[in-house]
């Protein structure tokens, strides 16, 4: 059994906690039983040993697995991974909706994309990067009740994303406790109408409003601090035709959504400007999750 799972773009600036999207850039794991347990790494986190020894990937599967079967088994698990870790690509929501639905999936146990998505919750409180990797496309969540609410909206294949990827990790955990307590009336009523914007354009197509709509004033600006190359990365990929460019997740990594025909020029000269960045350009993936026998 194969499974399958896109990289994430969260908030994409103003919609802290809420917006997010899926990128074609996968962690997939092959699963076979086994007589002893073995793991196997390929690329991304190959080099550390953590991965192998404990996986929170192995941790929630054998969680799940054994809530399902009321049996513990040995499996030899393959992974190859292109989602970096720490990075805001989403490395932590792409293994546990990974687990949990090939824990699922090799128990031959049917698994709704909403009821994966809810599980998925109790290991990652905020909805914006696990809506995308279980459904791909452009995803608005909210949480009430335990339960994500969420909507979304299939990308087109002449959009584009740039991505960024510093040579130092931001670790999420550090990047919330960055932010400040409390907001300003005005920050909060800039930041929940450029989010409405910014939803409002990705629905009706309105790629020519991402510019304006993707402005945040309550998060980016307190993480990118921590790495201040990313302001010029950002206005470096503006500068060169991005449609938007913002702090991937809670960073490090800086994603920009262009046309495709302008993406070769604007990592060209990301490249150019930032040769100890890795930068890849990448189409959106709208699946979300996938599970082959
Ligand atoms: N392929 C993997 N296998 C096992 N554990 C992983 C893997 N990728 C990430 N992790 C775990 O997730 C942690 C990274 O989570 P973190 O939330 O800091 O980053 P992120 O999910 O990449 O960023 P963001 O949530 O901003 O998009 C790693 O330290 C590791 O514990
Ligand atoms: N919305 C989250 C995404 C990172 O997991 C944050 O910015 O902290």
């Amino acid at each position: 059994m194969r499974i399958s799972v896109p990289a994430t773009s969260a908030n994409l600036g103003p919609g802290f906690d809420s917006l997010g999207l899926a990128i074609s850039l996968y962690n997939q794991v092959v699963i076979r039983p086994s007589k002893f347990h073995s793991v196997s790494l390929r690329g991304e986190g190959s080099n550390n040993p953590m991965l192998k020894d404990n996986n929170m990937f192995i941790a929630i599967f054998n969680d799940f697995y054994f809530n399902l079967a009321k049996k513990k088994r040995n499996f030899r698990f393959e992974f190859t991974n292109e989602v970096p870790l720490s990075r805001g690509l989403g490395s932590s929501s792409a293994v546990i909706v990974s687990a949990i639905a090939s824990a699922y999936a090799i128990e031959g146990v049917k698994l709704e994309k909403e009821k994966l998505l809810n599980l998925a919750l109790a290991y990652e409180n905020h909805p914006d990067n696990i809506t995308p990797a279980v459904m791909g496309g452009f995803n608005v969540a909210s949480v009430q009740d335990n339960e994500v609410k969420s909507i979304r909206k299939e990308l087109p294949r002449f959009l584009k994303a740039v991505v960024v990827i510093p040579n130092r990790p931001i670790s999420t955990q550090l990047a919330r406790k960055a932010l400040p307590f409390k907001y300003s009336k005005e920050d909060t009523i800039f930041n929940i109408a450029h989010s409405s914007l910014l939803t409002a354009a990705f629905m009706t197509e309105n790629w020519e409003m991402l510019k304006t709509a993707s402005k945040d004033i309550v998060h980016q600006k307190y993480r990118m601090k921590q790495m201040p190359e990313l302001f010029d990365v950002q206005k470096t990929a503006l500068n060169n035709g991005a449609l938007m460019s913002t702090l991937s997740g809670s960073g490090s990594t800086l994603f920009s959504l262009c046309y495709k025909e302008d993406s070769q020029r604007i990592e060209s000269s990301l490249k150019k400007r930032f040769p100890h960045f890795r930068v890849l350009t990448r189409n959106f993936d709208n699946s979300g999750v996938r599970i082959e026998d």
